[in-house]
């Protein structure tokens, strides 16, 4: 990896916003969505193509972006997020935010750092055990993800538990994990899942689905029905505290 490769990042957006999911819902939040994913959710509903400028909302909720060339280096971010005050933390996601592990080691900002991840590379995982307070973990089984063959999902379920290990939660930093919950889903494999990270998480939370694009027009197409939700949290709950939190930033309309 050349030394650039740890120093800058290309950046789709930084913007600040409150988080919309999860937990810590409503909390005040700069996001730096970096491109760049390894995986390829049935679900996505974000853009993580590498663009060649990152869209940089400097005055949060005012929908003016200046266009900032990429890739960006770890100290023209810092001083990027400077403007953003009063914040609780700042969120790390993407696409997928550990492809940028040795970049973000690099980053010196008062914040803490929230980091929304898929869990699927524990070697990036490593690098990051000392730098991040709060870890929005998802859980990603099989079944969500496109393009990926029977003999790799062993695999991608011991990559995510050893994530979910490394990360843990500790006396210094909380640790979750978010499922998304799409329709016809399998009650016994998700309770297999969750046995397996149960003990380095405070909570799981159930985010149902949100449609996107051409299932706006006929969401009981891929959405959970209540029941089977409520179904699913019951049967969870014998295993740790479970809460059903749907993407509330969708829902309101902001970044
Ligand atoms: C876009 S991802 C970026 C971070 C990381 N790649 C991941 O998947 O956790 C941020 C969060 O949005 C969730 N998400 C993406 N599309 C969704 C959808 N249509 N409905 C509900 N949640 C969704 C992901 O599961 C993840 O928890
Ligand atoms: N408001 C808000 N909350 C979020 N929580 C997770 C997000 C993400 O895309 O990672 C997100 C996002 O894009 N916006
Ligand atoms: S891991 Fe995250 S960014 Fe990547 S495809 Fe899945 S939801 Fe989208
Ligand atoms: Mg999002």
């Amino acid at each position: 990896m050349s030394a650039s490769k740890f120093t800058s990042a290309p950046i789709r957006e930084v913007f600040c916003s409150v988080q919309g999911e999860g937990p810590y819902v409503g909390t005040r939040q700069a996001f730096v969505r970096f491109s760049g994913c390894n995986l390829n959710c049935n679900y996505c509903d974000t853009d993580f193509a590498t663009p060649g400028t990152c869209d940089y909302e400097q005055v949060e909720g005012s929908g003016y972006f200046e266009k900032i060339k990429n890739p960006i280096n770890v100290t023209h971010l810092e001083a990027m997020l400077q403007p953003f005050k009063k914040l609780h933390s700042v969120s790390l996601t993407g696409g997928e935010p550990l492809l940028y592990a040795d970049f973000i080691r690099k980053l010196n900002i008062a914040s803490p750092l929230y980091l929304e991840s898929n869990m699927t590379l524990p070697e990036q995982a490593r690098k990051l055990t000392e730098k991040v307070a709060y870890v929005s973990g998802d859980f990603k089984l099989p079944e969500t993800l496109r393009g990926i063959g029977r003999e790799a999902r062993k695999e991608h379920m011991e990559n995510t538990v050893e994530c979910f290990r490394l990360l843990r939660k500790n006396h210094s930093r909380d640790c979750f994990c978010k499922i998304v919950v799409e329709r016809d889903m399998e009650l016994g494999a998700v309770n297999r899942a969750v046995e397996t990270i149960a003990p380095y998480v405070s909570c799981v939370i159930l985010q149902p689905e949100t449609p996107i694009g051409r299932d706006l027009m006929n969401p009981g197409a891929i959405q959970a029905s209540v029941k089977s939700i409520m179904e699913l949290q019951k049967s969870l709950l014998e295993i740790i505290d479970t809460r059903v939190i749907p993407q509330t930033h969708r829902m309101w309309g902001c970044l």
